[in-house]
């Protein structure tokens, strides 16, 4: 497959430019976003990245329309986050995107089977029951977990609960699905199950995926990556395959760092030292690239 740039050649779906969050706790103000810019194509599935505290999981709770951002812009399809009522907000939840959760406990209700809770948000939607029963089947066979169908969540293990999850997220067809570190309580072996289920929707339903995960390996296995830190998308990875001359297959892996609107890039901490960049530095157009250099006046 083609690495393609961030939504560049596709329909962007999901467009976040300039996005800030602010948490206000009394007197104390936390910028959880500053300034976050984000294209997903659609049917793109999209791994995201960062420290804890970086603001994957507000990125994630305003594209699943559970928070608001405080400005900037964020699109998702013809919705405009920032400018919605709360009927808007509540049919786009039902409708536009699907959210899985880390624990695999809170996607699900204790006392309801598989069936009954995938048939909740359908029934939510007012969809008939017929309908609502052939998507079930469909959902349960599709994520492998046809015979956790009468079972509970407590008779299920921790994958076979977040392949339920995965189901009730996509119960109403949304067309984007969230998972907010899906894999995070599972071991290595459920968590690449439960990630290939994700890859598995995606390509069989076209479902665009945004998935926020702490695991290297989980990440290293979409062709997109994408690096949030304090709150700013920093940097990407595309992944694509390339065949070599001994006609073997092998995964290239490339590193970009993001520019926004403006014209900003962040310079990755490693080279500002390695170069000792601070503060000012001499910038130079050359023929196909730009030129960074130490400011060198000072010397
Ligand atoms: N409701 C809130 N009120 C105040 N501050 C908040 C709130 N939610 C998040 N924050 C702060 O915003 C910043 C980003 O948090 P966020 O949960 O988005 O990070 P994260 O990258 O998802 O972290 P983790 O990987 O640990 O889940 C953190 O400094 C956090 O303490």
């Amino acid at each position: 497959m083609e690495a393609r740039p961030a939504g560049g050649t596709m329909q962007a779906l999901i467009v976040c430019e300039s996005l800030v969050r602010i948490y206000q706790t009394g007197s104390i103000e936390v910028q959880a976003l500053q300034g976050l810019d984000l294209v997903v194509g659609r049917g793109e599935m999209v791994a995201v990245v960062g420290a804890s505290g970086s603001g994957k999981s507000t990125l994630l709770s305003i594209l699943a329309g559970i928070d608001a951002p405080t400005a900037g812009r964020a699109r998702v399809e013809r919705w405009d986050l920032l400018a919605m009522s709360r009927a808007d907000r509540v049919r786009y939840r039902r409708h536009t995107v699907g959210f899985v959760r880390q624990q695999t406990a809170s996607n699900l209700v204790p006392y309801l089977t598989a069936r009954q809770v995938i048939d909740l948000p359908m029934v939510a939607a007012r969809r008939p029951a017929a309908q609502r029963r052939a998507r079930t089947d469909e959902l349960l066979a599709a994520l492998g977990v046809a015979d956790c169908a009468e079972r509970r969540p407590a008779e299920m293990s921790g994958g076979q609960q977040q392949r339920v999850a995965i189901a009730v997220a996509l119960a109403n067809r949304p067309h984007v699905l969230l998972a907010d570190e899906p894999t995070g309580e599972l071991d290595t072996a459920t968590s690449a199950e439960v990630f290939a289920a994700l890859r598995e929707v995606n390509q069989r339903y076209g479902v665009t995926v945004v998935v926020v995960t702490h695991d290297p390996e989980v990440s290293g296995q979409v062709e997109r990556t994408v690096a949030i830190r304090d709150g700013r998308t920093s940097s990407e990875v595309l992944r694509r395959t390339a065949t070599g001359e001994d006609g073997g297959t092998h995964v290239i892996a490339e590193e970009y760092a993001v520019m926004d609107r403006a014209g900003r890039v962040q310079v990755p901490r490693e080279y500002r030292e390695a170069l000792r960049l601070t503060n000012r530095v001499r910038l130079a157009l050359e023929d196909d690239h730009v030129q960074i250099r130490p400011d060198g006046s000072d010397r």
